[in-house]
């Protein structure tokens, strides 16, 4: 078994007093609070994807409506200014984030180093993860691949292996973390060599030590820089969305039933997949594509977009990158891309083009009437820059929001186990009922 050793390290005994800090207010809550309301279930919740329910708790990221995501308490730009920054880097390193949605405390250089370091010392991908990879038809999705490749390694878990040894409870956050690190510090690499096996000919290019997450990546996927910064900003970027978005409350809930961090991720990963959560950002390329096929590869105008946008609402199809469950303003995800976009390709015609759908397209989703939210999210940006650095392989960009998405979904697991929340099990009820309550004008009595 790799990786089994327990490990001392500065971020992990942070952890640890953080953790041990923190659990008496969870306990508290939860033993003298436990009845207290603090919110109702209708019956266009229970039948419309739990949507508002607040029955979910996470300290390491919060989703405002208006504002957007706020990192331990940091709106985004907070975020990047507080984070350092290494010589002759225009972005944090994911080492120095990972500290930071950890711990809730912004690291010093040093310590973000140290995180480099013990990363660096768990990044060998087992062979047979390779090979499982290379079994699997050229043509499977990169998402496949990426999914199948976290679950194979599931055999090195630390902590399916200690608790079968007969772990105690206070240690599971322990042996989850162990499997947060050594799954982090491989996820470039397997990420990588998936995009190259597939696309660049099979030929591959071995990790260089002495980088840092983001610049082994970009090194290894075989793109000069800036892409090095590129990949650091869309890792931090796509990191974490509080706990109810699919990918990350899929993770949440398979780790709730103590099925170890590789059980769990690579579910979560199965949820990004979907068209409307992380694939959403390779259906905006396709969909763009489409809009400029049609047009026998011209831009189009404003009035041709529009057209083409509704043509794609009477299909009975979704705009993608467009609406969120949550948010009901543009995603502040979405305003950091264009915001690089317009220091550093500010005349890519890609970019122009989704600066017209950003003009065009909420006006036709309100005039539509159906999403509460006509607004940009994430997805709607993210692939032009990905496009324009050379990764044109648009079925690939979720295999890297899957990376991103990585680090918060397992600082979160490693909290949940530290915090000894429960395994996750809400009631289902039938139709019949929601029938009689609905008559009833509410459920009443407690006899279901
Ligand atoms: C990283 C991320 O996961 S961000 C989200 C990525 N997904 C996309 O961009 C796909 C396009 N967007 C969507 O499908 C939706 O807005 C979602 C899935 C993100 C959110 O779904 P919901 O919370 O159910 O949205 P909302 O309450 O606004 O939906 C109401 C109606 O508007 C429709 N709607 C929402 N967004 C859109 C859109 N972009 N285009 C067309 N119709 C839309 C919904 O399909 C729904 O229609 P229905 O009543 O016929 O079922
Ligand atoms: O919050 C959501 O439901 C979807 C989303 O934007 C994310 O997970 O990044």
């Amino acid at each position: 078994m790799a990786n089994a050793k327990p490990r001392t390290t500065a971020l992990k005994a942070k952890l640890f007093e953080k953790i041990e800090a923190f659990r008496p207010r969870t306990q508290k809550l939860n033993k003298e609070f436990g009845n207290v309301v603090i919110d109702s279930v209708n019956i266009g919740q229970a039948i419309g994807g739990a949507r508002d329910v607040r029955c979910l708790v996470t300290d390491i990221s919060y989703l405002d409506p208006q504002e957007g995501i706020r990192f331990r308490g940091k709106t985004i730009p907070e975020t990047f200014a507080a984070l350092p920054r290494k010589a002759g880097f225009e972005q944090p390193t994911v080492e120095s984030f990972f500290y930071f949605l950890l711990t809730g405390d912004v690291p010093t250089a040093e310590q973000a180093l140290e995180v480099e370091a013990d990363w660096r010392s768990r990044a060998e991908v087992p062979a047979y993860v390779f090979d499982v990879l290379r079994a699997m038809p050229r043509d499977t999705h990169p998402m496949t691949m990426f999914s199948t490749a976290v679950l194979a390694m599931q055999r090195e878990s630390v902590f399916a292996h200690r608790y079968a040894e007969g772990m105690k409870k206070t240690d599971y956050w322990d042996a989850t973390y162990e499997d947060a690190m050594n799954l982090l510090a491989k996820l470039p690499h397997i990420a990588a060599y998936i995009y190259r096996m597939k696309y660049k000919g099979d030929t591959h290019i071995e990790p260089d030590a002495k980088l840092d997450f983001g610049g082994n990546f970009a090194h290894m996927m075989g793109i000069a820089k800036p892409y090095d910064d590129v990949s650091r900003m869309y890792f931090i970027l796509h990191s974490d969305h509080e706990s109810g978005n699919v990918s990350a409350h899929t993770t949440h809930l398979v780790a709730s039933a103590l099925s170890d961090p590789y059980y769990a991720f690579s579910a979560g990963l199965n949820g990004l997949a979907g068209p409307l959560h992380g694939l959403a950002n390779q259906e905006v390329l396709g969909w763009i594509q489409n809009v400029m096929k049609k047009l026998g590869g011209k831009i189009p105008t404003e009035e041709e977009l529009k057209a083409f946008l509704w043509d794609t609402l009477k299909g009975g199809q979704v705009i993608p990158g467009y609406g969120h469950a949550v948010l009901r303003k543009t995603d502040p995800r979405y305003t950091a891309q264009m915001e690089y976009c317009q220091k550093h390709l500010p005349d890519d015609p890609l970019f122009k083009l989704v600066n017209m759908i950003y003009k065009v397209a909420p006006g036709v989703l309100t005039e539509h009437g159906k999403t509460k939210n006509p607004w940009p999210n994430v997805d709607a940006q993210s692939g032009v820059i990905q496009w324009y650095y050379g990764v044109r392989e648009w079925d690939f960009y979720t295999v890297e929001f899957g990376v991103g998405r990585a680090l918060g979904v397992l600082a979160n697991i490693v909290w949940d186990r530290g915090l000894g929340y429960a395994i996750e099990r809400p009631k289902s009820v039938t139709t019949a009922m929601l029938e009689q309550w609905a008559a009833a004008g509410g459920r009443k009595g407690k006899e279901e």
